[in-house]
Protein backbone atom coordinates (compact mmCIF):
# COMPACT_ATOMS: atom_id res chain seq x y z
CA UNK A 1 0.00 0.00 0.00
CA UNK A 2 1.55 3.33 -1.08
CA UNK A 3 -0.07 5.24 2.12
CA UNK A 4 1.13 4.99 5.38
CA UNK A 5 -0.63 6.22 8.74
CA UNK A 6 1.09 8.92 10.47
CA UNK A 7 1.96 7.95 14.23
CA UNK A 8 -0.58 9.56 15.97
CA UNK A 9 -3.37 9.59 13.26
CA UNK A 10 -5.79 7.57 11.34
CA UNK A 11 -5.51 9.85 8.15
CA UNK A 12 -3.94 7.95 5.10
CA UNK A 13 -0.74 9.95 4.54
CA UNK A 14 1.63 10.58 1.36
CA UNK A 15 4.58 13.21 0.98
CA UNK A 16 2.43 14.87 -1.89
CA UNK A 17 -1.12 15.18 -2.69
CA UNK A 18 -2.02 16.75 -6.08
CA UNK A 19 -6.16 18.16 -5.71
CA UNK A 20 -7.40 17.67 -9.07
CA UNK A 21 -5.97 14.54 -11.53
CA UNK A 22 -6.61 17.03 -14.95
CA UNK A 23 -4.02 18.75 -16.91
CA UNK A 24 -1.53 19.80 -14.84
CA UNK A 25 -2.50 16.85 -12.21
CA UNK A 26 -1.40 14.23 -14.63
CA UNK A 27 1.65 15.92 -15.17
CA UNK A 28 2.49 16.43 -11.54
CA UNK A 29 1.84 12.85 -10.84
CA UNK A 30 3.42 10.85 -13.44
CA UNK A 31 6.83 13.19 -13.03
CA UNK A 32 6.66 12.93 -9.17
CA UNK A 33 6.12 9.25 -8.94
CA UNK A 34 9.33 8.52 -11.17
CA UNK A 35 11.49 8.53 -7.53
CA UNK A 36 9.83 5.30 -6.09
CA UNK A 37 10.39 6.49 -2.65
CA UNK A 38 7.80 9.06 -3.15
CA UNK A 39 4.64 8.38 -2.46
CA UNK A 40 1.58 10.42 -4.59
CA UNK A 41 -2.27 10.41 -3.92
CA UNK A 42 -3.98 12.01 -6.90
CA UNK A 43 -7.64 12.83 -5.61
CA UNK A 44 -9.92 13.75 -8.61
CA UNK A 45 -13.30 14.88 -8.97
CA UNK A 46 -14.04 12.40 -11.87
CA UNK A 47 -14.17 9.08 -13.14
CA UNK A 48 -11.42 7.30 -14.78
CA UNK A 49 -10.82 7.83 -18.69
CA UNK A 50 -9.15 4.26 -19.20
CA UNK A 51 -11.15 2.82 -21.76
CA UNK A 52 -13.93 4.84 -22.36
CA UNK A 53 -14.06 5.84 -26.31
CA UNK A 54 -16.53 8.56 -25.49
CA UNK A 55 -13.51 10.35 -24.09
CA UNK A 56 -10.73 8.90 -25.62
CA UNK A 57 -12.08 9.19 -29.56
CA UNK A 58 -11.23 13.47 -30.18
CA UNK A 59 -13.76 13.69 -31.98
CA UNK A 60 -16.06 12.67 -29.54
CA UNK A 61 -15.70 15.99 -27.63
CA UNK A 62 -18.59 18.47 -28.72
CA UNK A 63 -21.16 15.79 -27.23
CA UNK A 64 -19.04 16.13 -24.07
CA UNK A 65 -20.33 19.72 -23.42
CA UNK A 66 -23.11 19.86 -21.26
CA UNK A 67 -22.55 16.36 -20.33
CA UNK A 68 -22.04 14.25 -16.99
CA UNK A 69 -18.61 14.78 -17.54
CA UNK A 70 -19.25 18.55 -17.48
CA UNK A 71 -19.11 20.89 -14.46
CA UNK A 72 -21.00 23.53 -16.67
CA UNK A 73 -20.24 27.00 -14.44
CA UNK A 74 -22.54 29.46 -15.47
CA UNK A 75 -21.50 33.49 -15.26
CA UNK A 76 -23.20 36.51 -13.90
CA UNK A 77 -25.46 38.38 -16.03
CA UNK A 78 -23.08 39.81 -18.57
CA UNK A 79 -24.43 43.33 -19.49
CA UNK A 80 -21.92 43.86 -22.14
CA UNK A 81 -21.71 40.51 -23.46
CA UNK A 82 -23.47 36.59 -23.63
CA UNK A 83 -24.84 35.53 -20.12
CA UNK A 84 -25.93 32.60 -21.41
CA UNK A 85 -22.16 31.04 -21.89
CA UNK A 86 -21.99 27.99 -20.38
CA UNK A 87 -18.49 27.13 -19.26
CA UNK A 88 -17.59 23.68 -19.59
CA UNK A 89 -14.90 22.51 -16.88
CA UNK A 90 -14.18 18.81 -17.34
CA UNK A 91 -14.77 16.38 -14.18
CA UNK A 92 -13.09 13.14 -15.22
CA UNK A 93 -9.45 11.91 -15.21
CA UNK A 94 -7.18 13.98 -17.71
CA UNK A 95 -9.36 17.32 -16.69
CA UNK A 96 -9.98 19.15 -19.48
CA UNK A 97 -7.30 17.72 -21.41
CA UNK A 98 -10.11 15.50 -21.91
CA UNK A 99 -12.34 16.54 -22.96
CA UNK A 100 -11.08 19.53 -24.95
CA UNK A 101 -10.04 19.85 -28.70
CA UNK A 102 -6.35 19.36 -27.98
CA UNK A 103 -5.25 22.34 -30.18
CA UNK A 104 -1.88 22.67 -29.24
CA UNK A 105 -0.04 25.78 -29.59
CA UNK A 106 3.71 26.47 -27.55
CA UNK A 107 3.16 30.16 -25.96
CA UNK A 108 4.98 32.74 -27.90
CA UNK A 109 7.76 34.41 -26.58
CA UNK A 110 6.82 37.37 -25.77
CA UNK A 111 4.06 36.01 -24.14
CA UNK A 112 6.29 34.23 -21.07
CA UNK A 113 8.32 38.10 -20.98
CA UNK A 114 4.70 39.68 -19.96
CA UNK A 115 4.95 36.66 -17.16
CA UNK A 116 8.55 38.23 -16.56
CA UNK A 117 7.92 41.42 -16.68
CA UNK A 118 4.86 40.83 -14.36
CA UNK A 119 7.69 39.87 -11.62
CA UNK A 120 7.62 35.82 -12.60
CA UNK A 121 11.09 35.33 -12.57
CA UNK A 122 12.29 32.07 -13.93
CA UNK A 123 9.17 32.28 -16.48
CA UNK A 124 10.99 33.60 -19.54
CA UNK A 125 11.26 31.94 -22.67
CA UNK A 126 14.49 30.46 -22.59
CA UNK A 127 14.07 28.69 -19.15
CA UNK A 128 10.36 27.63 -20.28
CA UNK A 129 10.11 26.89 -24.08
CA UNK A 130 12.74 24.07 -23.42
CA UNK A 131 10.03 21.97 -21.63
CA UNK A 132 8.42 21.12 -24.83
CA UNK A 133 11.06 18.12 -25.45
CA UNK A 134 10.17 16.62 -22.28
CA UNK A 135 6.21 16.77 -23.21
CA UNK A 136 4.94 13.09 -23.69
CA UNK A 137 1.99 14.14 -25.52
CA UNK A 138 1.92 13.16 -29.39
CA UNK A 139 1.93 16.50 -30.91
CA UNK A 140 1.41 16.80 -34.30
CA UNK A 141 0.04 18.79 -37.13
CA UNK A 142 -3.62 17.91 -38.78
CA UNK A 143 -3.11 14.24 -40.12
CA UNK A 144 -3.48 14.01 -44.47
CA UNK A 145 -6.46 11.91 -44.01
CA UNK A 146 -8.11 14.07 -41.54
CA UNK A 147 -7.71 17.26 -43.39
CA UNK A 148 -11.31 18.34 -44.69
CA UNK A 149 -11.49 19.65 -48.21
CA UNK A 150 -13.41 22.73 -47.14
CA UNK A 151 -10.96 23.55 -44.36
CA UNK A 152 -8.10 23.02 -47.22
CA UNK A 153 -10.13 25.78 -48.97
CA UNK A 154 -10.88 28.02 -45.44
CA UNK A 155 -7.05 28.01 -45.58
CA UNK A 156 -6.24 29.01 -49.20
CA UNK A 157 -8.93 31.47 -49.35
CA UNK A 158 -7.72 33.31 -45.96
CA UNK A 159 -4.37 33.32 -47.65
CA UNK A 160 -5.46 34.84 -50.95
CA UNK A 161 -8.01 37.10 -49.50
CA UNK A 162 -5.66 38.46 -46.64
CA UNK A 163 -1.77 37.99 -48.01
CA UNK A 164 -1.10 35.95 -44.60
CA UNK A 165 1.46 32.96 -45.29
CA UNK A 166 0.04 29.68 -44.74
CA UNK A 167 1.96 27.87 -42.11
CA UNK A 168 2.63 24.31 -42.05
CA UNK A 169 3.58 23.66 -38.51
CA UNK A 170 2.34 26.64 -35.72
CA UNK A 171 5.10 25.17 -33.48
CA UNK A 172 8.15 25.39 -35.45
CA UNK A 173 8.48 28.90 -34.93
CA UNK A 174 6.92 32.02 -33.73
CA UNK A 175 4.40 33.55 -36.12
CA UNK A 176 2.51 36.49 -36.25
CA UNK A 177 -0.23 35.57 -38.62
CA UNK A 178 -0.83 32.67 -40.85
CA UNK A 179 -3.19 30.41 -41.70
CA UNK A 180 -3.59 26.68 -41.54
CA UNK A 181 -4.31 23.48 -40.26
CA UNK A 182 -3.82 23.07 -36.44
CA UNK A 183 -1.37 20.89 -34.01
CA UNK A 184 -2.95 18.62 -31.94
CA UNK A 185 -2.55 16.15 -28.96
CA UNK A 186 -3.93 13.10 -31.01
CA UNK A 187 -2.96 9.87 -32.70
CA UNK A 188 -4.29 10.27 -35.64
CA UNK A 189 -4.64 6.53 -36.29
CA UNK A 190 -7.96 5.34 -34.64
CA UNK A 191 -8.64 9.29 -33.30
CA UNK A 192 -7.27 9.11 -30.22
CA UNK A 193 -6.54 11.58 -27.75
CA UNK A 194 -3.10 11.83 -26.53
CA UNK A 195 -4.33 14.00 -23.29
CA UNK A 196 -2.52 14.28 -20.50
CA UNK A 197 -4.51 11.28 -18.75
CA UNK A 198 -3.32 9.84 -21.94
CA UNK A 199 0.15 10.65 -22.37
CA UNK A 200 1.25 10.86 -18.38
CA UNK A 201 -0.38 8.40 -16.34
CA UNK A 202 -1.90 5.21 -18.37
CA UNK A 203 1.87 4.25 -19.00
CA UNK A 204 2.29 4.77 -14.51
CA UNK A 205 -0.61 3.56 -13.52
CA UNK A 206 0.54 0.64 -11.83
CA UNK A 207 3.13 2.19 -9.67
CA UNK A 208 2.99 0.96 -6.74
CA UNK A 209 3.87 4.90 -5.11
CA UNK A 210 0.86 6.09 -7.07
CA UNK A 211 -3.18 6.29 -5.50
CA UNK A 212 -5.80 7.09 -7.86
CA UNK A 213 -8.97 8.61 -5.52
CA UNK A 214 -11.54 8.70 -7.95
CA UNK A 215 -14.64 10.37 -7.87
CA UNK A 216 -13.31 11.67 -4.95
CA UNK A 217 -14.28 15.96 -4.21
CA UNK A 218 -11.65 17.98 -1.60
CA UNK A 219 -13.39 20.71 -0.29
CA UNK A 220 -11.39 22.57 2.27
CA UNK A 221 -7.92 22.55 3.28
CA UNK A 222 -6.97 21.62 6.98
CA UNK A 223 -3.80 22.63 8.97
CA UNK A 224 -1.65 20.04 10.55
CA UNK A 225 0.04 20.03 14.09
CA UNK A 226 2.38 22.82 12.25
CA UNK A 227 -0.40 25.30 11.03
CA UNK A 228 0.50 24.00 7.02
CA UNK A 229 -2.50 23.72 5.04
CA UNK A 230 -1.57 19.98 3.92
CA UNK A 231 -4.35 17.99 5.00
CA UNK A 232 -7.44 18.10 2.90
CA UNK A 233 -11.21 17.08 3.50
CA UNK A 234 -12.15 15.35 0.54
CA UNK A 235 -15.77 12.97 -0.10
CA UNK A 236 -15.64 9.77 -1.63
CA UNK A 237 -18.48 8.91 -4.32
CA UNK A 238 -19.87 6.86 -1.79
CA UNK A 239 -20.32 9.66 0.48
CA UNK A 240 -17.47 8.79 3.12
CA UNK A 241 -15.21 11.74 4.33
CA UNK A 242 -11.87 11.32 4.83
CA UNK A 243 -8.98 13.31 5.82
CA UNK A 244 -5.68 13.05 3.98
CA UNK A 245 -2.29 14.47 4.41
CA UNK A 246 0.55 15.56 2.51
CA UNK A 247 3.27 14.57 4.14
CA UNK A 248 5.80 17.25 2.06
CA UNK A 249 3.37 19.61 -0.30
CA UNK A 250 0.04 19.61 -0.73
CA UNK A 251 -0.66 20.48 -4.36
CA UNK A 252 -3.09 22.11 -6.18
CA UNK A 253 -4.27 21.24 -9.69
CA UNK A 254 -8.20 21.69 -9.66
CA UNK A 255 -7.82 24.29 -12.48
CA UNK A 256 -8.99 27.91 -12.46
CA UNK A 257 -12.11 27.76 -11.08
CA UNK A 258 -11.77 25.12 -8.82
CA UNK A 259 -8.91 25.98 -7.21
CA UNK A 260 -9.66 29.21 -6.30
CA UNK A 261 -12.41 28.03 -4.93
CA UNK A 262 -11.01 25.31 -2.62
CA UNK A 263 -8.46 27.51 -1.24
CA UNK A 264 -11.14 30.71 -0.31
CA UNK A 265 -13.44 27.80 1.50
CA UNK A 266 -10.38 27.23 3.18
CA UNK A 267 -10.07 30.54 4.50
CA UNK A 268 -7.37 31.69 1.81
CA UNK A 269 -8.42 34.85 0.09
CA UNK A 270 -10.06 38.44 0.29
CA UNK A 271 -10.65 38.58 4.01
CA UNK A 272 -13.78 41.08 4.17
CA UNK A 273 -15.53 38.63 1.93
CA UNK A 274 -14.68 35.30 3.62
CA UNK A 275 -16.01 36.89 7.03
CA UNK A 276 -18.98 38.10 5.02
CA UNK A 277 -19.48 34.68 4.16
CA UNK A 278 -18.98 33.37 7.52
CA UNK A 279 -15.51 31.42 6.70
CA UNK A 280 -12.44 31.75 9.33
CA UNK A 281 -9.67 33.59 7.64
CA UNK A 282 -6.27 31.85 7.67
CA UNK A 283 -4.35 34.46 5.17
CA UNK A 284 -5.84 37.63 3.45
CA UNK A 285 -5.02 37.46 -0.49
CA UNK A 286 -7.04 39.58 -2.39
CA UNK A 287 -5.77 38.14 -5.66
CA UNK A 288 -7.75 34.51 -5.05
CA UNK A 289 -10.21 35.17 -7.14
CA UNK A 290 -9.29 38.33 -9.27
CA UNK A 291 -7.63 38.42 -12.63
CA UNK A 292 -10.41 36.05 -14.22
CA UNK A 293 -9.16 35.63 -18.03
CA UNK A 294 -10.74 33.67 -21.14
CA UNK A 295 -10.36 34.25 -24.65
CA UNK A 296 -14.15 35.16 -25.87
CA UNK A 297 -15.25 34.48 -29.51
CA UNK A 298 -18.42 35.43 -32.25
CA UNK A 299 -19.21 33.61 -34.49
CA UNK A 300 -20.62 33.85 -37.86
CA UNK A 301 -22.35 31.03 -39.34
CA UNK A 302 -23.14 29.36 -43.65
CA UNK A 303 -25.28 27.60 -45.34
CA UNK A 304 -23.21 24.86 -47.26
CA UNK A 305 -24.85 23.10 -50.62
CA UNK A 306 -25.35 19.75 -49.07
CA UNK A 307 -22.86 17.35 -46.85
CA UNK A 308 -19.90 17.85 -46.19
CA UNK A 309 -17.00 15.48 -46.86
CA UNK A 310 -16.98 13.50 -43.78
CA UNK A 311 -13.26 13.38 -42.82
CA UNK A 312 -11.90 15.19 -39.62
CA UNK A 313 -10.01 15.02 -36.54
CA UNK A 314 -12.35 17.38 -34.35
CA UNK A 315 -14.19 19.44 -36.95
CA UNK A 316 -12.32 21.99 -35.98
CA UNK A 317 -8.99 21.62 -37.47
CA UNK A 318 -7.75 24.58 -39.41
CA UNK A 319 -7.67 28.08 -38.29
CA UNK A 320 -5.91 31.77 -38.82
CA UNK A 321 -4.27 34.77 -37.17
CA UNK A 322 -3.72 38.28 -37.97
CA UNK A 323 -2.32 41.25 -36.37
CA UNK A 324 -4.03 44.29 -36.89
CA UNK A 325 -2.13 46.62 -34.73
CA UNK A 326 1.48 47.32 -34.86
CA UNK A 327 2.23 46.86 -31.05
CA UNK A 328 4.70 43.89 -31.47
CA UNK A 329 5.18 40.86 -33.06
CA UNK A 330 2.24 38.67 -31.71
CA UNK A 331 -1.00 37.97 -33.13
CA UNK A 332 -4.24 39.78 -32.17
CA UNK A 333 -7.15 38.36 -33.38
CA UNK A 334 -7.30 34.83 -34.25
CA UNK A 335 -10.40 32.38 -35.80
CA UNK A 336 -11.16 29.02 -35.92
CA UNK A 337 -12.84 27.58 -38.82
CA UNK A 338 -15.42 24.92 -38.14
CA UNK A 339 -17.01 22.53 -40.27
CA UNK A 340 -19.48 21.97 -38.58
CA UNK A 341 -22.35 24.62 -37.39
CA UNK A 342 -21.91 25.70 -34.34
CA UNK A 343 -24.86 27.25 -33.39
CA UNK A 344 -26.12 27.39 -29.90
CA UNK A 345 -25.83 31.02 -29.63
CA UNK A 346 -27.69 31.92 -32.74
CA UNK A 347 -30.39 29.37 -32.50
CA UNK A 348 -30.70 31.36 -28.56
CA UNK A 349 -30.94 34.49 -30.65
CA UNK A 350 -33.59 32.71 -33.05
CA UNK A 351 -31.84 32.45 -35.88
CA UNK A 352 -32.93 29.75 -37.65
CA UNK A 353 -30.77 25.48 -37.22
CA UNK A 354 -28.49 24.92 -40.02
CA UNK A 355 -28.31 21.15 -41.16
CA UNK A 356 -25.58 21.71 -43.10
CA UNK A 357 -23.27 24.32 -42.51
CA UNK A 358 -19.62 25.98 -41.52
CA UNK A 359 -18.69 28.56 -39.18
CA UNK A 360 -15.63 30.98 -37.98
CA UNK A 361 -15.27 32.17 -34.75
CA UNK A 362 -12.80 35.19 -34.45
CA UNK A 363 -11.70 35.62 -30.66
CA UNK A 364 -9.68 38.01 -29.40
CA UNK A 365 -6.00 36.84 -28.15
CA UNK A 366 -5.39 39.22 -25.53
CA UNK A 367 -8.80 40.20 -23.97
CA UNK A 368 -8.23 43.70 -21.95
CA UNK A 369 -11.69 43.06 -19.80
CA UNK A 370 -10.70 41.09 -17.16
CA UNK A 371 -12.87 39.83 -14.79
CA UNK A 372 -13.27 38.01 -10.98
CA UNK A 373 -14.30 34.96 -9.63
CA UNK A 374 -16.07 34.82 -5.93
CA UNK A 375 -18.24 32.51 -3.66
CA UNK A 376 -21.42 32.95 -2.82
CA UNK A 377 -21.75 31.21 0.13
CA UNK A 378 -19.30 29.14 2.36
CA UNK A 379 -21.67 26.23 1.55
CA UNK A 380 -18.94 23.81 -0.88
CA UNK A 381 -21.87 22.55 -2.63
CA UNK A 382 -22.53 25.66 -4.12
CA UNK A 383 -21.07 26.69 -7.27
CA UNK A 384 -18.84 30.02 -7.04
CA UNK A 385 -19.71 33.10 -9.22
CA UNK A 386 -17.90 33.53 -12.29
CA UNK A 387 -18.09 37.63 -13.79
CA UNK A 388 -16.13 37.72 -16.41
CA UNK A 389 -16.93 41.75 -17.48
CA UNK A 390 -16.73 40.74 -21.05
CA UNK A 391 -16.21 43.54 -23.43
CA UNK A 392 -16.10 45.81 -20.31
CA UNK A 393 -12.25 47.30 -21.16
CA UNK A 394 -12.54 50.97 -21.43
CA UNK A 395 -10.74 51.66 -24.90
CA UNK A 396 -13.68 49.09 -26.63
CA UNK A 397 -10.09 46.82 -27.63
CA UNK A 398 -11.92 43.65 -27.58
CA UNK A 399 -15.31 44.73 -28.86
CA UNK A 400 -12.98 46.16 -32.09
CA UNK A 401 -11.99 43.10 -32.27
CA UNK A 402 -14.71 40.79 -32.76
CA UNK A 403 -16.03 43.47 -35.35
CA UNK A 404 -13.01 43.15 -37.30
CA UNK A 405 -12.96 39.62 -37.14
CA UNK A 406 -16.35 39.28 -38.14
CA UNK A 407 -15.70 41.51 -41.05
CA UNK A 408 -12.79 39.66 -42.18
CA UNK A 409 -14.45 36.52 -41.97
CA UNK A 410 -17.03 37.49 -44.89
CA UNK A 411 -13.92 38.44 -46.62
CA UNK A 412 -12.57 35.13 -46.70
CA UNK A 413 -15.71 33.67 -47.31
CA UNK A 414 -16.50 35.66 -50.49
CA UNK A 415 -12.62 34.56 -51.82
CA UNK A 416 -12.21 31.21 -53.90
CA UNK A 417 -12.35 28.97 -53.29
CA UNK A 418 -14.02 29.01 -49.80
CA UNK A 419 -17.06 30.71 -51.34
CA UNK A 420 -17.82 27.94 -53.83
CA UNK A 421 -19.08 25.88 -51.06
CA UNK A 422 -21.39 28.28 -49.26
CA UNK A 423 -24.81 29.16 -50.20
CA UNK A 424 -25.68 31.76 -47.66
CA UNK A 425 -25.35 33.41 -44.35
CA UNK A 426 -27.10 32.23 -41.85
CA UNK A 427 -26.52 34.52 -38.40
CA UNK A 428 -26.12 37.26 -38.36
CA UNK A 429 -27.01 37.56 -42.24
CA UNK A 430 -26.08 40.10 -44.78
CA UNK A 431 -28.34 43.10 -43.98
CA UNK A 432 -26.19 43.31 -40.77
CA UNK A 433 -23.42 45.56 -41.64
CA UNK A 434 -22.43 48.41 -39.89
CA UNK A 435 -20.21 48.65 -36.82
CA UNK A 436 -22.99 49.29 -34.27
CA UNK A 437 -25.19 46.05 -35.56
CA UNK A 438 -22.06 43.73 -35.76
CA UNK A 439 -20.76 44.96 -32.30
CA UNK A 440 -24.54 43.80 -30.71
CA UNK A 441 -24.68 41.38 -32.56
CA UNK A 442 -20.99 39.91 -31.99
CA UNK A 443 -21.46 39.92 -28.42
CA UNK A 444 -24.95 39.12 -27.93
CA UNK A 445 -23.50 35.90 -29.83
CA UNK A 446 -20.92 35.55 -28.09
CA UNK A 447 -18.93 32.08 -26.39
CA UNK A 448 -15.75 31.32 -24.78
CA UNK A 449 -13.42 29.74 -26.24
CA UNK A 450 -13.35 27.72 -22.83
CA UNK A 451 -10.12 29.20 -21.49
CA UNK A 452 -10.58 30.57 -17.92
CA UNK A 453 -7.29 31.53 -16.38
CA UNK A 454 -5.07 33.61 -14.14
CA UNK A 455 -7.11 33.23 -10.80
CA UNK A 456 -4.67 32.72 -8.37
CA UNK A 457 -1.83 34.43 -10.28
CA UNK A 458 1.86 34.49 -9.98
CA UNK A 459 4.29 37.95 -8.94
CA UNK A 460 6.62 39.34 -7.59
CA UNK A 461 7.10 39.39 -3.34
CA UNK A 462 5.43 42.98 -3.70
CA UNK A 463 2.69 42.53 -5.76
CA UNK A 464 -0.31 42.39 -3.30
CA UNK A 465 -2.62 40.67 -5.68
CA UNK A 466 -0.51 38.25 -6.34
CA UNK A 467 -1.12 34.68 -5.01
CA UNK A 468 1.88 32.88 -5.83
CA UNK A 469 5.46 33.24 -5.92
CA UNK A 470 7.34 32.39 -8.75
CA UNK A 471 8.27 28.89 -7.27
CA UNK A 472 4.00 28.54 -7.40
CA UNK A 473 4.08 28.36 -3.44
CA UNK A 474 0.67 30.02 -2.39
CA UNK A 475 2.17 33.22 -0.42
CA UNK A 476 2.83 33.23 3.42
CA UNK A 477 1.96 29.34 3.19
CA UNK A 478 4.51 26.67 3.39
CA UNK A 479 4.20 23.61 1.95
CA UNK A 480 1.24 24.37 -0.30
CA UNK A 481 1.46 25.03 -4.32
CA UNK A 482 -0.88 25.92 -7.22
CA UNK A 483 -0.15 23.96 -10.44
CA UNK A 484 -2.78 24.62 -12.52
CA UNK A 485 -4.08 27.53 -15.28
CA UNK A 486 -5.09 29.67 -12.59
CA UNK A 487 -1.40 30.53 -11.76
CA UNK A 488 -1.14 32.81 -15.39
CA UNK A 489 -0.38 36.29 -15.02
CA UNK A 490 -1.83 37.56 -17.92
CA UNK A 491 -3.00 35.24 -21.03
CA UNK A 492 -1.22 33.56 -23.92
CA UNK A 493 -1.78 34.55 -26.99
CA UNK A 494 -2.12 30.91 -28.13
CA UNK A 495 -4.62 28.07 -26.98
CA UNK A 496 -3.46 27.64 -23.18
CA UNK A 497 -3.22 23.82 -22.73
CA UNK A 498 0.37 23.82 -23.72
CA UNK A 499 0.81 26.25 -21.35
CA UNK A 500 -0.42 24.36 -18.88
CA UNK A 501 1.42 21.49 -19.26
CA UNK A 502 5.10 23.39 -19.44
CA UNK A 503 4.06 24.83 -16.18
CA UNK A 504 3.66 21.73 -14.50
CA UNK A 505 6.75 20.30 -16.51
CA UNK A 506 8.58 23.27 -14.63
CA UNK A 507 6.18 23.26 -11.05
CA UNK A 508 7.45 19.25 -11.11
CA UNK A 509 11.41 20.39 -11.28
CA UNK A 510 10.78 23.04 -8.51
CA UNK A 511 9.00 21.04 -6.22
CA UNK A 512 11.77 18.03 -7.06
CA UNK A 513 14.72 20.80 -6.15
CA UNK A 514 12.77 21.93 -2.93
CA UNK A 515 12.54 18.05 -1.97
CA UNK A 516 16.28 17.98 -2.81
CA UNK A 517 17.45 21.10 -1.12
CA UNK A 518 15.14 19.68 2.11
CA UNK A 519 17.22 16.93 2.04
CA UNK A 520 20.46 16.51 4.10
CA UNK A 521 23.36 17.01 1.20
CA UNK A 522 20.60 17.67 -1.21
CA UNK A 523 21.52 19.79 -3.86
CA UNK A 524 20.02 23.59 -3.81
C1 LIG B 1 -14.37 22.24 -24.32
C2 LIG B 1 -12.98 22.74 -24.15
C3 LIG B 1 -12.15 22.89 -25.25
C4 LIG B 1 -10.84 23.37 -25.10
N1 LIG B 1 -10.01 23.32 -26.18
C5 LIG B 1 -8.70 23.60 -26.00
C6 LIG B 1 -7.77 23.39 -27.05
O1 LIG B 1 -8.12 22.85 -28.11
N2 LIG B 1 -6.48 23.77 -26.85
C7 LIG B 1 -6.06 24.36 -25.70
O2 LIG B 1 -4.90 24.74 -25.62
N3 LIG B 1 -6.93 24.52 -24.66
C8 LIG B 1 -8.22 24.12 -24.78
N4 LIG B 1 -9.06 24.23 -23.72
C9 LIG B 1 -8.55 24.76 -22.45
C10 LIG B 1 -7.59 23.76 -21.76
O3 LIG B 1 -8.09 22.46 -21.90
C11 LIG B 1 -7.47 24.15 -20.28
O4 LIG B 1 -7.00 25.48 -20.17
C12 LIG B 1 -6.49 23.25 -19.52
O5 LIG B 1 -6.69 21.91 -19.84
C13 LIG B 1 -6.68 23.49 -18.03
O6 LIG B 1 -5.84 22.62 -17.30
P1 LIG B 1 -5.85 22.66 -15.70
O7 LIG B 1 -4.85 21.67 -15.26
O8 LIG B 1 -5.74 24.06 -15.26
O9 LIG B 1 -7.33 22.21 -15.27
P2 LIG B 1 -8.18 20.92 -15.65
O10 LIG B 1 -7.58 20.20 -16.79
O11 LIG B 1 -9.59 21.39 -15.79
O12 LIG B 1 -8.05 19.98 -14.37
C14 LIG B 1 -8.73 20.19 -13.17
C15 LIG B 1 -9.08 18.83 -12.60
O13 LIG B 1 -9.40 18.99 -11.23
C16 LIG B 1 -10.54 18.22 -10.90
N5 LIG B 1 -11.14 18.92 -9.76
C17 LIG B 1 -11.60 20.19 -9.71
N6 LIG B 1 -11.98 20.50 -8.48
C18 LIG B 1 -11.76 19.42 -7.71
C19 LIG B 1 -11.96 19.15 -6.34
N7 LIG B 1 -12.41 20.09 -5.49
N8 LIG B 1 -11.67 17.91 -5.87
C20 LIG B 1 -11.18 16.96 -6.73
N9 LIG B 1 -10.97 17.18 -8.04
C21 LIG B 1 -11.25 18.40 -8.52
C22 LIG B 1 -11.37 18.22 -12.16
O14 LIG B 1 -12.25 17.11 -12.20
C23 LIG B 1 -10.30 18.17 -13.25
O15 LIG B 1 -9.97 16.85 -13.59
C24 LIG B 1 -10.38 23.76 -23.83
C25 LIG B 1 -11.20 23.60 -22.70
C26 LIG B 1 -12.48 23.07 -22.85
C27 LIG B 1 -13.34 22.88 -21.63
Amino acid sequence: MNEQQTSGSSEPAYDYVIVGGGTAGCVLAARLTEDPEVRVCVVEGGPSDVGDDRILKLRNWINLLGSEFDYGYTTVEQPRGNSHILHSRARVLGGCSSHNTLISFLPLPEDLDEWVAAGCEGWDPETILPYRDRLRNNIVPVAEQDRNPIARDFVTAAAAALGVPVVEDFNARPFAEGAGFFSLAYEPEGNQRSSASVAYLHPVLDRPNLTLRLETWAYELLPDEAGRLTRVRVRGADGTGTVLRAEREMLLCAGAVDTPRLLMLSGIGPAEQLRELGIAVRADLPGVGENLLDHPESVIVWETAGPLPPNSAMDSDAGLFLQRDTDGPRPDLMFHFYQVPFTVNTERLGYPPVEHGVCMTPNVPRARSVGRMWLRSADPEEKPALDFRYFTDPGGHDERTLVEGLKIAREVAATAPLRDWLVREVAPGPEVRTDAELSAYGRKAAHTVYHPAGTCRMGAADDPMAVLDPQLRVRGQEGLRVVDASLFPTMPTVNPMVTVLLAAERAADLIRGARAGARPGGER
